[in-house]
């Protein structure tokens, strides 16, 4: 089954158009190559109402399966990235923000400042990356293998979880 996905770039800079959005693209170019079907792309400010609003339309009026943010995630005051997938979420998977951040910390101790999540709402799954190019990179190499799985699930497929 092809499985729909959405990439939502949060990033001041990239939406007044400041800096170019490198991570994105990224982004879209890796999950098309593990099968996706990237139908919705947006860059939005740090704004809590705004990524909420497309979070919650792109899975109840789009009915995007997977939508994976970057940026936003860290410290500073205008990062609200985990709080609105919160507020969009009814389940939350843990596992999933832990293998990031694991992943991460094989690289920089930085990457313990990404305060991303992952969760569930109807039957799409919701994932925060954080912004750099070089985080997306190495976040994904260790989620991509797992997504078609996860989302099989969600949607109710009987399909045994794999036994290694
Ligand atoms: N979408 C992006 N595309 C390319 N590079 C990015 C992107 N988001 C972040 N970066 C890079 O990662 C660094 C840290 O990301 P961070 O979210 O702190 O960016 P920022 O510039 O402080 O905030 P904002 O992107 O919201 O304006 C940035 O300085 C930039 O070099
Ligand atoms: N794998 C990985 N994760 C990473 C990083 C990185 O370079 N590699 N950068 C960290 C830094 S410096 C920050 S500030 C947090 C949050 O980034 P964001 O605010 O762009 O989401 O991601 C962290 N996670």
């Amino acid at each position: 089954m092809v499985f729909t996905a959405g990439v939502l770039t949060l990033s001041d800079k990239g939406a007044l158009g400041e800096r170019e959005d490198t991570a994105g693209p990224l982004i879209k170019e890796a999950l098309q190559k593990e099968g996706f079907d990237v139908v919705a792309y947006r860059i939005l400010p740090d704004d809590y109402e705004e990524i909420l609003v497309v979070l919650v339309d792109w899975v109840d009026r789009k009915g995007i399966d997977l939508i994976v943010t970057t940026g936003g995630t860290g410290l500073s005051p205008r990062d609200v990235t985990p709080e609105a997938t919160k507020a969009a979420i009814e389940k939350e998977v843990p596992g999933i923000a832990e293998a990031i951040r694991m992943e991460g910390m094989k690289h920089t101790p930085y990457a313990m400042l990404t305060r991303g999540i992952a969760g569930i709402r109807r039957q799409s799954l919701i994932i925060n990356l954080p912004g750099s190019p070089k985080a997306v990179e190495e976040s994904l190499g260790v989620i991509l293998p797992v997504l078609n799985h996860a989302l099989e699930k969600i949607k109710g497929s009987p399909k045994e979880c794999a036994r290694n």
